[in-house]
């Protein structure tokens, strides 16, 4: 089962399953999803690698606010994946809890597991909580018993058509052609699942903080940074010269939080930071920075790749400056089509920046943190990147 049909959900994940001739069934939020996928066929597309293309017919696809259809499902499946987004992992908690409930009457429960793929702050601890919040102290006694609940690292890039016209059907999709998908083996209940291209990682241990502050981190900063700049695509953006010079900046920075919070080992996370620049620069991977950026106000929130790192370093009295100015520049972010986006302007050009900083990010605007956003705001300006304050 496969919780969310987005570019994650019905591309990097149901490729993943193909190689095993496995079928997935998916749980869609919306009814216009659920009738573009149900009985119908889509293509996902390898991004460098068409040859690779996997076509998913007769898709099984079920709204995820039917309770039925998730319990039956649930009952012969042995794993579940979420691919919704971190903060619908509350509401997916209540849609769960449902499915549970009556998966207990009908006397189907049994061991299985849920895997979240979510670039999230602990995704396992916000969905477990969530659908145990529902339930009640028996059924819980049940579930902890009965399902795992754990989390995973997505390393792959899931966009839509690289240019209009490659379109064919509204829910074909593009991925990176990766794979593999590691998952934290601690969180799991029963016999591992054999699947050729999970692995799960009895030390999986912060791999999700290392990938979220290396790779998300960087491709945020460039994304909103390139948006300033006028560019279009990722690769694009992090080729920029004057990009590239603040990327090296932050991959030093982001590489020092991890080591001295975390004890990520010095020399594995140059090498991952190093993989992380090479995929930001790859050209095959045609990613819009409106993609990376989106949703600016969630990049934006306390423990998200921007203002979680900028406060562990300011905690640790390390050098933030590009980590600041990835910060700085996403409160600049704009994109019409983006409803977040749209009332993240809405609340600069009313309220000011201070606001932001208080309301979304959760700082003390008189704080060390905030300093830190405002210097990078001006040497924002200085360049001549945004033009006030
Ligand atoms: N796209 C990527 O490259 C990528 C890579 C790694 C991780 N991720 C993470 O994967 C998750 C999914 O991202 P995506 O790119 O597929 O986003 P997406 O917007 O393409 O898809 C998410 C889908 O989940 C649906 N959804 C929302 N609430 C739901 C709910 N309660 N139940 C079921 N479905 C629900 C949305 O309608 C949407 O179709 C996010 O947490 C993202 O951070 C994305
Ligand atoms: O999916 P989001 O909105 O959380 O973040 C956008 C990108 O940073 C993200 O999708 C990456 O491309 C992905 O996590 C691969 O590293």
């Amino acid at each position: 089962m496969i919780l969310g049909a987005g570019r994650i959900g019905r591309g990097f994940l149901a490729r993943l399953l193909h190689e095993d001739g496995r079928d997935p069934v998916f749980f869609a939020a919306t009814d216009a999803t659920v009738q573009r996928l149900h009985g119908k066929t889509y293509e996902i597309h390898v991004l460098g690698a068409e040859e690779k293309n996997v076509l998913e017919t007769e898709v099984q696809a079920f709204s995820v606010r039917d309770t039925e259809a998730l319990a039956s499902q649930w009952a012969r499946t042995e794993l579940i994946f979420t691919a919704c987004g971190g903060k619908n992992l509350e509401a997916l908690g209540g849609e769960l809890a449902k499915a549970f409930q009556l998966l207990r009457s009908m006397g189907k429960a049994h061991v299985s597991n849920i895997v979240t793929c979510e670039n999230w702050k602990a995704p396992e601890k916000v969905l477990k909580e969530a659908i145990c919040g529902h339930l009640t102290q028996k059924e819980r006694a049940d579930f902890e018993r009965l399902t795992g609940v754990t989390e995973s690292a997505v390393m792959c890039s899931g966009t839509g058509a690289p240019e209009p016209s490659a379109l064919h059907y509204p829910m074909d999709t593009w991925v990176e052609d990766v794979l593999y998908l590691p998952v934290n083996a601690k969180g799991m209940k029963g016999e591992l699942p054999q699947l050729s291209c999970i692995e799960f990682l009895p030390d999986f241990g912060s791999l999700l903080r290392q990938k979220l502050y290396t790779r998300n981190t960087s491709i945020a900063t460039i994304g909103y940074l390139g948006r300033l700049k006028g560019l279009t695509y990722v690769a694009e953006a992090a080729a920029d010269p004057e990009i590239a010079l603040i990327l090296d900046e932050l991959y030093r920075e982001v590489s020092e939080i991890l080591v001295q919070s975390l004890g990520i080992d010095r020399e594995k996370q140059r090498v991952f930071a190093e993989r992380a620049d090479a995929k930001n620069r790859n050209p095959l991977i045609i990613d819009p920075l409106t993609r990376i950026g989106r949703d600016p106000i969630r990049k934006l929130s306390p423990e998200d790749r921007l203002i979680g790192p900028l406060r562990e370093g300011a905690a640790l009295g390390l050098s933030t400056d590009a980590i600041a100015l990835g910060c700085a520049a996403a409160l600049y972010y704009e994109d019409p089509e983006d409803e977040t986006a749209c009332r993240l302007a809405e609340l600069r050009r009313e309220k000011g920046t201070d606001y932001i900083l208080k309301e979304i990010c959760g700082l003390d605007p008189a704080g060390e943190e905030a300093k830190r956003i405002r210097r990078a705001q001006e040497r924002l300006k200085e360049k001549g990147w945004i033009q006030k304050l």
